[in-house]
C-alpha cells in the first residue's frame, strides 16, 4: 500500500535565480511523480529564505519604504508554487497520469508572545561578505553568519501553531489533487479580535511548518530536501562524519551537543525528530534534492526513525 508523504523543498536548494529554480523544480517534479506513480499520496511544501529576502529588499528599495514581510511571503508562495505546479503538471501528463495540481496560498497562525520575535534567527536573502554585513548592520538589519556560507540578514521565526487553510488542503488532497501548501513556512499571522488575522513581520521555518502539515495530514513520512546529501556531525571540519540512519534519541543528543547550525540544519533535524516522535511508525528523511528517489529506497540520505 502507498504511503502518505510530505515533501519539503529547501529555499536555498531551489537556486539563486529563476533559471536555477526552474531546473531544481524539474528535478523535484521527476522525484515527486515517481512517488505518485508508485501509489503514494504526496503533499509538497517549500522554503523561501532567499526568495522572500530578494522580494522584500527589491520592493522596499523601489518604493522607498519597508515592505511587509507577509506580502513578500505571499509573493514567494505564488511564484515558487507557479513553477512547481507547472513542472508537476507536465511531468504527470508526460507519464499519462491525470491528477490536478494546485498551490494554496497558506497562512499559518503564530503566537504573538513567541520569544522568537525578540531573537531573529531565520536567514533570508542573499549571502553577504563580512564588509557587506557591516553595511547592513549599520542600516539597522540583524545579520548573522550562516553555516560557513557567508553572512545573511536574519528575521524572527516564530513556531507554527495552526494552518489556517488546512480544511482546503484536506479537501483537495482527499479528492486526488497534488497540493503545494505552506510555502515559505506559511504567511505568519496572529489572531486579532473576533475573526481577524493580522500579518506579522517574520518568516516561519518551512521545516517546522512542514512538520505541522505532515502531522495534520496524518502522513507516514516527512522528507526534507536540501543542498546536502546527508546530515553530518562535525560539519565542515576535518573529522566530518555523515549520518545514515539514526534514532530520534541519537538526533536529540547531537542537537544538545550543538552539532547542527541554527537557521539551517538545526530546524530540519528538530522538525524531523518532532515528526518521528509524534506517532509510532512515522519516519523522516533529510537529503539532497536530486537524491530523493534513492533516499526513499533507503540507499542514501539521513533517515531518522
Ligand atoms: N551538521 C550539518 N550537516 C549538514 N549540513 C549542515 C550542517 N550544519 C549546517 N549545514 C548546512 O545547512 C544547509 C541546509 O540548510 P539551508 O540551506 O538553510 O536549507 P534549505 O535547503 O532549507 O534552504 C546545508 O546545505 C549545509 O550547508
Ligand atoms: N521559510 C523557510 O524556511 O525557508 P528556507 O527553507 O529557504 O530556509
Amino acid at each position: 500500500m502507498g504511503k502518505k508523504i510530505v515533501i519539503a523543498l529547501g529555499g536555498n536548494a531551489l537556486g539563486k535565480n529563476l533559471a536555477e529554480q526552474y531546473a531544481a523544480a524539474r528535478i523535484t517534479a521527476k522525484t515527486i511523480v515517481d512517488l505518485i506513480e508508485a501509489g503514494n499520496d504526496v503533499v509538497v511544501s517549500h522554503g523561501n529564505g532567499p526568495q522572500v529576502g530578494f522580494i522584500n529588499s527589491a520592493i522596499s528599495q523601489f518604493t522607498g519604504e519597508p515592505f511587509p514581510m507577509t506580502m513578500s511571503g505571499a509573493m514567494s508562495q505564488a511564484y515558487i508554487g507557479y513553477d512547481l505546479q507547472n513542472v508537476l503538471r507536465e511531468e504527470l501528463l508526460d507519464r499519462g497520469i491525470k491528477r490536478p495540481v494546485a498551490t494554496i496560498v497558506t497562512q499559518v497562525v503564530v503566537d504573538s508572545a513567541d520569544p522568537a520575535f525578540q531573537h531573529p534567527t531565520k536567514p533570508i536573502g542573499r549571502f553577504m561578505t563580512a564588509e557587506e554585513a557591516e553595511v547592513a548592520r549599520a542600516k539597522g538589519e540583524t545579520v548573522m553568519e550562516d553555516a560557513g556560507r557567508g553572512y545573511r540578514v536574519v528575521v524572527p521565526s516564530p513556531k507554527p501553531v495552526e494552518i489556517v487553510e488546512i480544511d482546503s488542503i484536506h479537501t483537495l488532497v482527499d479528492s486526488g489533487h497534488i497540493v503545494i501548501a505552506c510555502g515559505g513556512g506559511g504567511i505568519p499571522v496572529v489572531k486579532s479580535g473576533k475573526n481577524h488575522l493580522k500579518g506579522v513581520n517574520a518568516v516561519i521555518d518551512k521545516d517546522f511548518a512542514s512538520c505541522t502539515l505532515a502531522q495534520q495530514m496524518n502522513a507516514d513520512c516527512l522528507i526534507i530536501l536540501t543542498a546536502v546529501e546527508k546530515v553530518a556531525i562535525h560539519f565542515g571540519k576535518e573529522n566530518q562524519t555523515n549520518l545514515d540512519t539514526i534514532t530520534p534519541e541519537q538526533a536529540a543528543e547531537y542537537i544538545s551537543q550543538g552539532e547542527f547550525a541554527p537557521g539551517s540544519m538545526l530546524p530540519k533535524v528538530e522538525a524531523a525528530v518532532q515528526f518521528v516522535r509524534s506517532k509510532e511508525g512515522r519516519y523522516s528523511i533529510i537529503t539532497l534534492l536530486e537524491k530523493a528517489k534513492e533516499a526513499i529506497q533507503g540507499k542514501t540520505g539521513t533517515i531518522i526513525r
